[in-house]
């Protein structure tokens, strides 16, 4: 089994000082919960799904409390640092004081169905006993949140104060907020559009492509030998090139040489050396191979490829006109894959006026991880004032 992935998934066990006291679980640390047999949009079925999440703070008794943060593509349900000892990567954002306040909120973060970070996904055993791999059925981001709405009810969260995420994170806050109205308070989309676009769906169809034709790749039914590493380090670098800005690339590495390395003097085509950027592609790549599954890239990457929270719903303006929820829409400046004209066009859709917050950034669509504090900033004016 060499499937690269997955931050270790504990099950955690209390000892309370006194057996009589209320229980309260560690911040930040990976609980599983089965939620049960899940029928897709699309018509395949899961006959069982197990969630990995976090949670951080406590429930009030009325259940009024809870925030919902959804990670994004190649996330996982660690948004906090919170009693763990590794950093979440939303620390800015979440934690005691911060905007979304732990002491304040009771926050939970799972990992979507079809990940590989504890979520049942194509590496999970079938009802077989072996990997599901290429019998794992495709699922839509709207199969995510049924699914989350079950570990929602388990929780007892009736109502979410607010479901907020970016990206991949942010179509599945989308998706609650068009399903469960009822559920969701309050909103927040951020980096990410109503559906999502043609050259959006070119771009993961590279991605998707570059791990399919990887020798190793077997159809996906490669768990019991070579993972496809090659494929799923190409596809990071495709993407990774989205994720950052012309300007941002240009500034850092022009057209510098890797320390060591002639791109230009070469007597051959194998000896040539790297540009600095094709070192740093290079090392994203590397990085993502040993941290996630490429079946499970695929399959996040085509639900992403379905998002469009108007399907079925008359179109994206039907399904959100008579939405009683507080929507809180943020782009960043510089991103040139979510555009934040495609962030104008959702908040043109929701009833009222509904502005678009700006993240000053030069980087590009990563800036939603890496201006946490600026965002915090901006959701501390709104929806969490
Ligand atoms: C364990 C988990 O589950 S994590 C899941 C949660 N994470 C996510 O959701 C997002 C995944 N992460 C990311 O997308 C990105 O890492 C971000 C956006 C968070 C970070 O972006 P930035 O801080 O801007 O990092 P940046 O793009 O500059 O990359 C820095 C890395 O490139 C490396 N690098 C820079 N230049 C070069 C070069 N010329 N050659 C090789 N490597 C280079 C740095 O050494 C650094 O390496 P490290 O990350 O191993 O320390
Ligand atoms: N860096 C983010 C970008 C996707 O929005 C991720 O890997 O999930």
């Amino acid at each position: 089994m060499t499937i690269a992935a997955s931050r270790p998934v504990t099950a955690v066990r209390h000892t309370a000082a006194v057996p009589s006291a209320p229980v309260r679980e560690l911040d930040g640390v990976t609980r599983t919960a089965v939620v049960g047999p899940l029928a897709l949009e699309a018509g395949g079925k899961l006959p069982e799904v197990t969630l990995a999440y976090e949670t951080w703070g406590t429930l009030d008794a009325d259940g009024g409390n809870a925030v919902l943060i959804q990670h994004a593509l190649t996330g996982s349900a660690h948004a906090a640092r919170g009693d763990s000892d590794e950093d979440g990567w939303w620390d800015g954002l979440i934690g005691p004081g911060r905007t979304i306040d732990t002491d304040r909120f009771f926050v939970v973060s799972i990992n979507i169905v079809g990940g590989c970070n504890g979520s049942t996904g194509p590496a999970s055993p079938a009802p077989d006993g072996r990997p599901w791999g290429s019998r794992f059925p495709f699922i839509t981001l709207r199969d995510a949140a049924a699914a989350e709405a079950r570990l929602a009810d388990r929780l007892g969260i009736r109502q979410w104060f607010a479901v907020v995420g970016g990206s991949m994170g942010g179509a599945r806050a989308l998706e609650w907020a068009a399903t469960f109205p009822e559920r969701v308070r309050k909103c927040a989309v951020i980096a990410v559009g109503a559906h999502s676009t043609a050259e959006q769906i070119a771009l993961a169809q590279a991605q998707t492509l570059a791990i399919r034709q990887d020798p190793d790749f077997r159809d996906g039914d490669y768990y019991d030998g070579a993972a496809p590493e090659s494929g799923l380090a190409l596809a990071r670098r495709i993407a990774h090139i989205s994720y950052r800005s012309e300007a941002e690339l240009e500034a850092r590495f022009s057209r510098k040489a890797q320390d060591g390395e002639q791109p230009l003097n070469a007597a051959s085509l194998a000896e040539r050396g790297r540009y600095q950027v094709e070192s740093y592609l290079d090392h994203q790549g590397a990085k993502l191979v040993r941290r996630f599954d490429a079946n499970s890239y695929i399959a996040l990457t085509e639900a992403l490829m379905s998002h469009d929270v108007g399907r079925g719903r008359g179109g994206v303006e039907a399904a959100l006109a008579d939405s009683p929820v507080e929507f809180f829409i943020a782009a960043v400046e510089t991103d040139r894959l979510y555009l934040p004209v495609q962030s104008a066009v959702l908040a043109a859709a929701l009833p009222g006026e509904v502005p678009v917050h700006h993240i000053a950034s030069a980087i590009g669509h990563d800036g939603f991880l890496t201006e946490a504090e600026q965002l915090g900033a901006l959701l501390k004016r709104t929806l969490f004032s």
